[in-house]
């Protein structure tokens, strides 16, 4: 048995110091970029006490950041309970569509949410409605939960805009504009899509758009995860998430994720080599865990060519 100190680190030197934890895997919108946190979709969901059985061993091993994800995390009406069973941790955020945000925002502070992202790809009706699938209106609840998540202290809060070529390309200074204008409490957060659902068609040159920012930025900062470096453009923090064939960003990934149905998944584009906790014992956590970390390897390396044919053998077109 590893030790308390190295139980969470991985044979690739990486040590887990943060949970990405799905909680549905339902959603009220349907966009066309979807990767559904790389999961299959069961509809089985964890109980209060399992997510909170699970986070106080992964704290006891050093893991001091979680993140909710979905799905749409809001659609669960027990988040605020899920909240409030969590032992002390240093940072705790969801990603939510921002849909259901407004009504929610000062409960979920209230027990104990740190801040939020919130997905938000145009500022256009028209476009937020072709891209999620819902309703034009959806668009305006959105921006009301965001000033409703500032009022009520879940800051900074990230926007977060999937980037897809020939819809919001020409979008980035518009919402540099937006983030801009709330003095502080925003930072845009641009993301590289993926290849699940529609999204290859709508993937565009990530890189060369970060270059471009890079040459506008005042100031540059680079994060422990993922290496992801974020710009200071006149007063704006945008930070650039493009993961793609990008071996620094995996060689520099210390999460691991967990499936709305309880099983630890060790990389968002691997569904092979999963752990079910979900009926386990407690006391076997610990040693669920060190499996999962055994499992971990970085997805994308140097060599491309190898990244291409494990896409197509393990994820598919999903
Ligand atoms: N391939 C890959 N993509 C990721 C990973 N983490 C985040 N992403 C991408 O980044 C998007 C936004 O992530 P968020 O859920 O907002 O959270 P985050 O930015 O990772 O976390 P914070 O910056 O700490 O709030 C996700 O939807 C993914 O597309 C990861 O570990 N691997
Ligand atoms: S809001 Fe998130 S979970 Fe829902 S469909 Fe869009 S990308 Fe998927
Ligand atoms: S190994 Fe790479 S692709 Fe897999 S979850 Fe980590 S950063 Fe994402």
């Amino acid at each position: 048995m590893k030790t308390s100190n190295d139980l969470l680190t991985d044979k690739f030197g990486r040590t887990v110091r943060s949970l990405r934890i799905s909680l549905t895997n339902r959603c009220n919108l349907d966009c066309i970029y979807c990767h559904s946190e790389g999961d299959e979709g069961s509809r089985n969901e964890m109980t209060v006490g399992i997510i909170s059985d699970i986070v106080t061993t992964a704290a006891k091993f050093g893991v001091n950041k979680v993140k909710f994800s979905g799905g749409e995390p809001l659609v669960r009406k027990d988040f605020e309970e899920i909240l409030r069973a969590l032992p002390e941790l240093k940072d705790v955020s969801v990603t939510t569509n921002g849909v259901l945000l407004k009504d929610r925002a000062y409960s979920l502070k209230e027990a104990g949410l740190d801040r939020v992202n919130v997905s938000l790809d145009t500022l256009d009706p028209e476009k937020y409605a072709y891209i999620t699938h819902g309703r034009p209106e959806n668009l305006n609840d959105v921006l009301e939960g965001i000033n409703t998540a500032i009022d009520a202290g879940l800051t900074p809060v990230k926007i977060n805009m999937v980037l897809l070529k020939g819809i919001n390309e020409n979008e980035i200074d518009d919402m540099l504009e937006f983030v801009r204008g709330h003095k502080g409490d925003l930072v845009l957060q641009i993301i590289q899509v993926m290849d699940f659902r529609d999204g290859a068609q709508y993937n565009l040159d990530a890189e060369e758009i970060e270059k471009k920012l890079e040459r506008r930025a005042d100031e540059i900062k680079m994060r422990k995860m993922h290496h992801r470096k974020s710009y200071i453009i006149d007063g704006a923090e945008v930070e650039f998430v493009r993961p793609i064939d990008n071996a620094e960003f995996c060689a520099n990934c210390n999460r691991l994720r967990i499936t709305a149905d309880g099983k630890l998944k060790p990389c968002l584009l691997v569904n092979d080599n999963l752990i079910d906790f979900s009926n386990a014992d407690p006391e076997d956590f610990p040693e669920l865990l060190r499996a999962s970390i055994e499992r971990r390897i970085p997805f994308y390396t140097d060599s491309k060519e190898r990244t291409i044919i494990e896409k197509r053998t393990i994820i598919g077109d999903k």
